[in-house]
């Protein structure tokens, strides 16, 4: 039988072999441009991207200082992130999968609930964007408790979530409520909101579908 979590990555990966990458975005995220100053992150630190795509904030981290450690699944994304980046990478083989190192950015093409605490161990920092919102309800959970649980004491990092009502658009991306983040986190890590945005006329697509109400939210997070 298929579990969700097969059946979800399954998805992901033929989203990237027909092209199906809507989320991509070609600058950097502006919650992350106008928030990461507010998470405090240790000069240097390494920030872990989970469900990292082709992200820009991975080059943006890169360039305010940071060293980068970004998980994704889709090998076409992790090739397509260094050729558009025109960076020369290497490729170290893990247990976890294939490891693309180029200065200060290292990207495992492997599932992010593979990893463990030791793998994660150098990341006091985290950036979180259409990621805890591309997972189904179930894999939310798994994420917070396998994946978000592995991280040091004392990380911290920013989280971009998107609040609409359910029944108007089915996943991904899903609506991720406060309630849920506090209820998923909260036990082991401090929770704030940084910004609460209206975002719907910007959305043509969101709207198309016929969302009436669309938020994005950004939280600092802080392991205790
Ligand atoms: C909505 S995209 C977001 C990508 C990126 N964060 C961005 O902002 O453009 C979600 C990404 O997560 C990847 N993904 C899904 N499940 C994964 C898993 N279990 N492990 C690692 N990556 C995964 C998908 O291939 C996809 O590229």
């Amino acid at each position: 039988m298929t579990t969700e979590l097969e059946h979800d990555r399954e998805n992901w990966l033929s989203r990237w072999r027909e092209g199906r990458t809507g989320f991509h975005q070609d600058t950097p995220s502006p919650l992350l441009v106008e928030c990461w100053e507010r998470i405090g992150a240790p000069e240097g630190a390494t920030v872990f991207v989970p469900l990292a795509g082709k992200t820009v904030d991975m080059p943006w981290l890169a360039e305010h200082g940071h060293r980068v450690f970004g998980v994704e699944l889709a090998e076409l994304a992790v090739e397509q992130f260094f050729a558009e980046q025109r960076l020369m990478a290497q490729v170290q083989q893990t247990p976890d999968g294939a490891l693309w190192i180029s200065g200060p950015i290292e990207v495992l093409c492997g599932d992010v609930f593979k990893l463990d605490a030791q793998d994660l161990a150098d990341c006091e920092a985290f950036f979180d964007r259409a990621a805890i919102i591309a997972l189904p309800p179930g894999l939310r959970r798994r994420y917070a408790r396998e994946v978000y649980a592995q991280l040091p004491q004392g990380c911290v990092g920013l989280m971009i979530t998107l609040e609409f009502p359910e029944h108007e658009k089915a996943g991904p991306p899903f609506s991720v409520r406060e309630a849920e983040v506090r209820e998923l986190f909260g036990p082991e890590w401090d929770v704030d909101v940084l910004v609460r945005r209206d975002i719907l006329a910007d959305q043509a697509s969101f709207r198309n579908e016929g969302v009436t109400s669309l938020h994005a939210v950004a939280y600092r997070m802080q392991r205790r």
